[in-house]
């Protein structure tokens, strides 16, 4: 499940801690369903474990697949409330909001954010970037 998060032009980004698959690379906040969850409640889960704040997941842009054979749904979602974000330590080295050519100057990007963002600058994805 990956929540992409829009605020002003600019996306949620994470750079992943040193503790995770695919360490200190940058993607969007989310993580794996779980057994007896909608998408929803997993985007939602995984947003206030990683970053403590909550979301309300919007729609679903986009469903992907990685080189490594992991499912992905991609879903807009917005912020609930102003409260902060406090990234967990554990899971999340970094936060930031970035524009997505800032985005895709990152050397460091997983390959499939970096399709998803081609495929929204292209059309074939439908984001809302002024929520
Ligand atoms: N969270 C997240 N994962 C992504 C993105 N793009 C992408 O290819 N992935 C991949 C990396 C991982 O193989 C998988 C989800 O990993 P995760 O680390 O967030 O979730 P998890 O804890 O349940 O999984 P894991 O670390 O045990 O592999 O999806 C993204 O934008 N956000």
């Amino acid at each position: 499940m990956v929540a992409v998060v829009a605020r002003r032009s600019r996306l949620l980004l994470i750079r992943r801690s040193d503790q995770v698959s695919a360490p200190g690379k940058f993607c969007f906040p989310g993580g794996a369903i779980e057994e007896g969850e909608t998408e929803e409640e997993a985007v939602v889960r995984e947003l206030r474990e990683e970053l403590g704040v909550r979301v309300q997941p919007v729609r679903r842009v986009w469903e992907s697949c990685t080189e490594w054979g992991v499912h992905l749904s991609w879903w807009q979602s917005r912020l609930a409330d102003d409260a902060p974000i406090v990234p967990n330590a554990a899971e999340v080295s970094h936060i930031g909001w970035y524009t997505i050519p800032e985005i895709l100057g990152l050397s460091d990007l997983l390959s499939s954010n970096r399709q998803f963002l081609q495929k929204v600058l292209a059309g074939d994805i439908q984001l809302d970037l002024e929520p």
